[in-house]
């Protein structure tokens, strides 16, 4: 999910931030801030030289107290608006039960807060172990939709889910989205062409070797991930980048190692975090990865700069677009990370949350293999038109993301001081709010029979309507209010445009080589839920057998 990502400073020092974590730490938080921290600990290794072993623990005990009660007092508080219904109930006793109920059901306690709240435009708690969110009906969305980024902060969300104080995720830096919009979405023509080049050969080097005749099984994330990897790599910095390995690796290392990193860190109470991250394994392996995109970034833009070569990629895009802070190299490569942490693992989710749906419906693959004929050009690739073209692939792309988009809440954002709504509601300060994107998807007044999966439900409305906004709403990148998974506003994923030709590219060539089905009595893989994602099954595996070709 998501996200952009990374603290904000001038971050040229990212790597050193990393290994020496906290002790610069410029986030402002209520909660006990590292510098807080390590000066405290720098103070008492200084005494302790002077100290018998029983001050020593007796000093060591007192500053953990006083950090203790530092913390209780200076954490914002949350304040709950009175009259709001808590799922799992609003006494403390059941909030703390719910909050860890979240962790692995909370698919099932939107659901019910929707349905039972929502629907009829209620505002519902749900309790998550970030503190009980408020989620929002969608008619206030446009209340909040273009507010001052400092008031209802995106960012924030990410440095909180992803404790971005250590493992360096959340970045308030605003050069990717800005290039993304303002280039590839441009360029994105161009940008196909040669992406649809990198597939063909990514098929050939990372896509496990079949035959005609026998079925081989395939752990579908693992290799779409690898594909989806080199295929964005390709459009952030060309072939010399796809083709780089150790960029590759770290590509794909950073988001499952900053993923893995800040879920070992959240079991840690506040104050023991910045010891904490310094011993969690997968917060320091971020500096390598680090490392590697300086190493894979800096000797491009050095040559970029000095030959005045602009070749059409996200590197060039962000070269030129950088202003201030954002013109030192090694910033540059610092956000290559985070972009591709945006990037690759969300569209490999939809990518592979899409094939297994084509696999539980294998009547739809011969429809998308009779439309990527009529689509093609000449060489077999696809163009503008032909991308906007493809009615049935974007439909059963949109229909296997509304049940299972990657995000179950989205519009997350941290509320920093108290919000008037337009009709007179005020949020409180320090609430985290959002709307349950998976449970509007199934509302039947939006889709007529949600429960029932139709591949084809998208492109039948675009073909029954002269109506262009519904034309228009029912694509798959389309981001309102009914479909949420892109989010809304200022901050509605910049990539969707990217991610969603991309995907119509991978699995066209998938299908036009391949035959590919589950396992016999093997049923579709059931995603799985850490708090607010969604993730589709990295275990499950399909079975897949080259095709044919006359
Ligand atoms: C299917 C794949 C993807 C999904 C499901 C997805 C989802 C999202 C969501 C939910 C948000 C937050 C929106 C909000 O809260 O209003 C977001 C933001 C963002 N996404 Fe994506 N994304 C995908 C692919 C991509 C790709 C391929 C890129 C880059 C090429 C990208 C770049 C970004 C950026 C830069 C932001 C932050 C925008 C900002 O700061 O204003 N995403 N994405």
């Amino acid at each position: 999910m998501r996200n952009t990502l990374l603290l904000h400073h001038s971050q040229s020092d990212t790597i050193d931030r990393v290994e020496a974590m906290s002790s610069s730490s410029i986030l402002d938080t209520a909660l006990l801030t590292p510098r807080l921290f390590d000066n405290c600990m720098a103070w008492a290794s200084a005494q302790a030289s002077t100290l018998s072993k029983n001050d020593i623990s007796g000093l060591f005990i007192f500053i953990i107290f006083t950090v203790i009660i530092l913390n209780y007092f200076s954490a914002p508080k949350q304040r709950l608006v009175h009259g709001i219904p808590v799922i799992g109930g609003a006494s403390k006793k059941d909030r703390i039960r719910s909050r860890e109920r979240f962790r692995h059901d909370s698919k099932a306690m939107l659901t019910e807060g929707y349905f039972r709240n929502n629907v009829n435009g209620g505002f519902f708690y749900v309790p998550s172990p970030l503190g009980e969110r408020l989620m929002l009906p969608v008619r206030y969305l446009e209340d909040l939709k273009t507010a001052p980024v400092d008031k209802v902060d995106f960012v924030g969300t990410f440095i909180e889910m992803f404790e971005g104080k250590y493992t360096t995720f959340g970045s308030r830096s605003t050069l990717h989205p800005r290039t993304v919009k303002a280039d590839l979405n441009q360029h994105l023509p161009d940008v196909m062409m040669s992406v649809q080049d990198e597939i063909a050969d990514c098929f050939d080097e990372i896509f496990p070797k079949c035959s005609e005749d026998e079925w081989t099984e395939m752990p579908l994330v693992d290799v779409i991930t690898r594909i989806v990897a080199r295929v964005s790599s390709r459009m952030f910095g060309g072939p010399e980048l796809s083709r780089n390995s150790s960029w590759v690796a770290a590509s794909i290392a950073f988001a499952i190692d900053g993923y893995i990193g800040a879920q070992k860190l959240k079991k840690y109470p506040e104050f023991l975090k910045p010891v904490a991250s310094r011993l969690i394994p997968e917060i320091r392996n971020l500096a390598n990865h680090y490392r590697e995109a300086e190493k894979a970034a800096l000797p491009m833009l050095a040559e970029r700069a000095r030959t005045g070569e602009r070749p059409k990629d996200l590197l060039a895009w962000m070269q030129d677009a950088a202003v201030d802070e954002e013109t030192d190299p090694r910033f540059i490569a610092s956000i290559l990370l985070k972009i591709s942490f945006a990037a690759i693992h969300t569209t490999a989710a939809a990518n592979s949350q899409l094939i297994f749906d084509l696999c539980a419906h294998p009547e739809l693959i011969s429809l998308c293999r009779e439309e990527y004929e009529r689509v093609a050009d000449e060489d077999g690739k696809i163009g503008k038109k032909g991308f906007f073209q493809m009615h049935i692939m974007d439909s059963i792309m949109k229909e296997s993301q509304r049940f299972n988009p990657l995000l179950l809440i989205t519009f997350e954002r941290i509320i920093t001081e108290d919000w008037p709504l337009s009709d007179g509601f005020v949020i409180p300060a320090h609430t985290n709010i959002g709307v349950p994107a998976q449970a509007i998807a199934m509302d039947p007044k939006l889709y007529p029979e949600p429960e029932t999966f139709d591949g084809l439900r998208f492109a039948k409305l675009r073909e029954t309507t002269d109506d262009p906004a519904t034309k228009g709403k029912a694509q798959f990148v389309a981001a309102n209010p009914q479909s949420m998974a892109f989010g809304y506003g200022r901050h509605a994923c910049p990539g969707r445009f990217f991610a969603g030709d991309e995907v119509k590219a991978i699995t066209t060539y998938l299908l036009s080589h391949y035959h590919i089905r589950f396992a016999d009595g093997q049923n579709r893989p059931k995603s799985m839920e850490v708090e607010t994602q969604f993730l589709p099954d990295h275990a499950a595996i399909i079975l897949c057998k080259k095709r044919k070709i006359a």
